[in-house]
């Protein structure tokens, strides 16, 4: 089984960013129509920051809107590590800044990632599903979300079956230890998006199309939701 990939190359991150921006403010905008409501979870790391700060600035009724994280490190919001601060600063910005936010860290439990897990899925569980719009990313590693290649619950996060809304992950290449949605939720999406950038992550990106086990063939292999792959140079 396969996921149906549509590819979607841009000449510069900038095109990309405006063009995907775009996109996924129709697809909330078109939730808010049909529903009242949209909810969107997005990824962490670098590449998203130019294109949030397009989609912060889209004109629709963000007040409407339920943002969250796929994945986050296990750091504080002080932290610069940290893809809820990375996630205020550009996205919950100017039209977005009335949007609602769910943190994945929890700092009740600041010391043990696992100790969270049970509150943190209650709150992803009442986001009420599908979402309307994911957005995934992808490291150097293959990895996205936080399914890193050898990490410790990388096999439950991937389990198509699994009942678990979130997970816990520790893996050499991750840093501090992550919390992750799993990806049978990331996967419970109305529309869901690939951006990456550069030829490096266009070459993985090949290699796990072609079959290589990296995690982010996990995402391609599924039959359950197109996948629309935004990459510029
Ligand atoms: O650690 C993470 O990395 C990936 C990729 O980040 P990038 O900086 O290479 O774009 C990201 O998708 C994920 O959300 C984040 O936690």
């Amino acid at each position: 089984m396969n996921a149906k990939v549509n590819r979607h190359e841009f000449a510069d991150r900038l095109t990309l960013a405006d063009k995907l921006a775009r996109e996924v403010a129709a697809k909330l905008d078109a939730a808010i129509k049909a529903r009242g409501k949209a909810t969107i979870a997005v990824s962490g790391g670098g590449t998203p920051k130019v294109m949030f700060a397009v989609l912060a600035e889209q004109e629709i009724d963000w007040s409407r809107v339920t943002v969250t994280l796929v994945d986050e490190r296990w750091v504080d919001t002080d932290s610069d590590r940290s893809n809820a601060r990375m996630v205020s600063s550009t996205l919950l910005t100017h039209e977005a800044r009335v949007a609602s936010f769910l943190p994945l860290f929890d700092r009740a439990h600041k010391d043990d990632v696992d100790a969270a897990l049970a509150d943190v899925g209650k709150r992803v569980d009442a986001l009420g599903s599908p979402f309307d719009v994911v957005l995934l990313g992808m490291g150097p590693d293959g990895h996205t979300a936080s399914f890193f290649p050898g990490g410790d619950h990388l096999a439950e996060a991937l389990d198509l079956a699994g009942k678990q809304p979130v997970l816990s992950m520790r893996a050499e290449g991750a840093g501090e230890p992550r919390i992750t949605l799993s990806l049978p939720r990331v996967l419970d999406t109305r529309a869901l998006y690939l951006h990456i950038e550069g030829d490096d992550k266009k070459d993985l990106l090949g290699k796990a199309l072609a079959g290589a086990d990296f995690p982010i063939a996990a995402v391609l292999k599924q039959d359950r939701v197109p996948v629309d792959v935004y990459w510029a140079p």
